[in-house]
């Protein structure tokens, strides 16, 4: 049975304000950094912002709820995701598992919704590799899923959402910018068009029976490629956990909050020193889970050097030891049938890692390469 770890709820609500004062932004800015530093997971909350009301939470949670409960016709009917790190639309059952264990969950991923004098304005420059238009159900489809809501549409739903969760990212970069001792826009300089390439991933999760988790599972061990994660599961059932001290751990969903995880990049920048945590998703055999994720980047074209000075942490990180090649080492231990491939994927880190902090390939191009591994590997993120 795994436990729940402490893990702290911090009240970001002085990094959505512009009437907060430098001390109280430092202030949490030192909670992001202690809860960063020790498990690479926290929870957010702030009454100013509405992503945290329980309105907006129920809201989103209908929506998807009604998407998932689609019949397999219509589902069918709504474009999939396709290989190549630009990743819009249906994801099934199973559509992105790993070799040996099937991740009984299906997911609908989509992102910023563009505007069509935007569309043009970049249809001049070209889109880069992350970005492009959602792949939205057909009208029928919508207005069966708009049948019913009592505010807006299933679409204006999922937009607004997405546009919110990313307003409190663009938050806690703040945050993070001072834990790390830098100014507080530092880290915006580089996500000034994250919207654009970040997505959004709502997840069902299906029951499943195998306890031992060796050929089903929510979402196999794994740790999140970007900068940061923004997590809501409005559900009561347990199905997050994070690897810490050796042990899976329960991260409960709590009412008015979203779980933040830090991702590899922000944590290969950092030398380690955010962790970007390993966690996976469980069932307890019995209810459904949904989730939303939001899956924040920097910049496309981002080159960000090396975020901390101290001369010993800067040699770890360029020789790629760092949480995300531990991290992936104590995966190994679930599935000696992937030992083999998480090698060789331990040798490509290094060489992406270095090639990243020397500014030989940006984090879009990285992105790309990785998500192209996936589908050849036939594995998740
Ligand atoms: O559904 C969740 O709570 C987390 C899923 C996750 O870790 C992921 O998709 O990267
Ligand atoms: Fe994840």
């Amino acid at each position: 049975m795994s436990t729940s770890l402490a893990i702290p709820t911090i009240d970001i609500s002085a990094l959505l304000t512009y009437s907060s004062s430098k001390q109280q932004r430092q202030e949490v800015a030192t909670e992001l950094l202690n809860s960063f530093a020790t498990f690479g997971v926290f929870y957010i909350t702030s009454s100013t912002h509405p992503v945290f009301s329980s309105k907006k939470s129920k809201q989103i949670l209908d929506a998807t709820t009604r998407l998932f409960a689609l019949d397999p016709t219509q589902k069918s009917q709504i474009p999939k995701i396709q290989p190549g790190g630009f990743t819009r639309g249906y994801v099934p059952v199973g559509g992105e598992s790993g070799s040996a264990t099937k991740e009984l969950k299906e997911g609908f991923s989509y992102g910023y919704e563009w505007k069509p004098d935007e569309l043009e304005a970049v249809a001049k420059t070209g889109m880069n590799g992350l970005q492009g238009p959602n792949a939205w159900p057909n009208k029928p489809i919508l207005d069966q899923l708009d049948q019913g809501l009592h505010e807006g549409t299933f679409k204006h739903i999922l937009q607004e959402f997405y546009l919110n969760v990313c307003e409190v990212a663009k938050g806690l970069l703040k945050g993070i910018s001072l834990a790390l001792g830098l100014p507080e826009d530092e880290l915006a300089k580089h996500c000034t068009t994250s919207e654009t390439i970040s997505f959004m991933r709502l997840f069902h999760y299906l029951p499943y029976a195998d306890h031992q988790h060796t050929s089903q599972i929510g979402s196999s061990a794994h740790t999140d490629w970007g900068f940061l994660t923004l997590i809501l599961s409005p559900c009561k059932t347990v199905g997050l956990q994070l690897f810490y001290g050796n042990e899976w751990h329960d991260v409960p969903s709590l009412e008015n909050t979203l779980v933040v995880n830090g991702g590899d990049y922000l944590s290969l920048l950092t030398g380690g020193k955010l962790i970007s945590p390993l966690h996976r998703v469980v069932s307890n055999g019995q209810e459904e889970r949904y989730s939303m994720c939001c899956f924040y980047y920097p910049d496309y074209d981002a080159k960000i050097p090396l975020l901390v000075q101290d001369q010993e942490v800067k040699g770890q990180a360029v020789s790629g030891n760092y949480s995300l090649l531990r991290d992936q080492r104590a995966e190994e231990g679930e599935d000696s049938s992937r030992t083999s491939v998480m090698g060789a994927e331990r040798q490509d880190a290094k060489s992406v890692a270095t090639k990243l902090l020397n500014g030989d390939i940006n984090f879009g191009d990285y992105i790309v390469s990785k998500w192209t591994q996936v589908y050849r590997k036939d594995r998740a993120y």
